[in-house]
């Protein structure tokens, strides 16, 4: 299951993350994926201090966004790293890592996520493209908005070829591993945010008895 999250960033934060994007030192993203023949992308050089801060300024948009929070039970999330894109460049069919290491800490990639940072019409190609079921699904967000998407799907990022593609990627450890008992959990947390109220006390404790102990079932700690 997909989640766009559109306002995920105020736009102040989306300037400043383009301010940093321009001030920072870019390697090659095979610097992080070595083996792989098909990446072709550059990223901001994590000693850098403005790497640091665009982690920081898109891990704060995370936790206080209640959508990123309800859908994904976030264990442990990766530092996002700023990622770009210049005519060319593309990052071909593949499948995420199981797990990636940041500094001592291992993360399993249950869920994946990238937040866009410029205009869409400021750059030709360069769509997030998914492959569900043998369709693919073309993304191509608004500045601040993000996608979070399954880690288990093979996805690419189309070619540029026009102008810049500028984003923030990131991968998340979810306190629920199985995607079908996330999405359950969702739906009915949904559900409860929406709708116990207007149900009668008794009928109200019959769905806390449900999500509470799907819970119980399904949360890793
Ligand atoms: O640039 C993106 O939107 C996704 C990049 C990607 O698939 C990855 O870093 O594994
Ligand atoms: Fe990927």
């Amino acid at each position: 299951m997909f989640l766009r999250i559109e306002n995920l960033l105020e736009p102040g934060e989306v300037k400043r993350l383009r301010e940093i994007a321009a001030n920072t030192r870019f390697v090659d993203g095979r610097a992080t994926n070595p083996a792989s023949t098909v990446k072709n992308n550059t990223q901001a050089d994590t000693a850098e201090p403005g790497a640091q801060e665009a982690s920081r300024l898109i891990m704060q948009a995370f936790g206080r966004s209640p959508e990123f929070t309800n859908f994904c039970f976030a264990e442990l999330v990766a530092p996002p790293l700023l990622t770009k894109y210049a005519p060319g460049m593309t990052y071909g069919e593949h499948i995420d890592a199981a797990e990636i290491q940041v500094g001592r800490q291992r993360i399993r990639t249950d869920l994946s996520c990238t937040v866009f940072l410029n205009d869409p019409e400021a750059y030709e190609g360069g769509e997030l493209d998914i492959r569900l079921q043998g369709h693919h699904l073309a993304i191509k967000g608004r500045p601040g908005e993000a996608v979070v998407y399954p880690s288990t799907t093979f996805h690419r990022v189309r070619e540029v070829t026009k102008g810049e593609r500028l984003v923030a990627i990131t991968f998340i450890q979810s306190r629920v591993r199985d995607g079908v008992e996330r999405e359950i959990l969702f739906e009915l947390g949904e559900f409860y945010a929406f709708e116990a109220e207007n149900v009668s006390w008794e009928n109200r404790q019959r769905l806390e008895f449900v999500l509470q102990n799907l819970k119980r079932r399904w949360l890793d700690r």
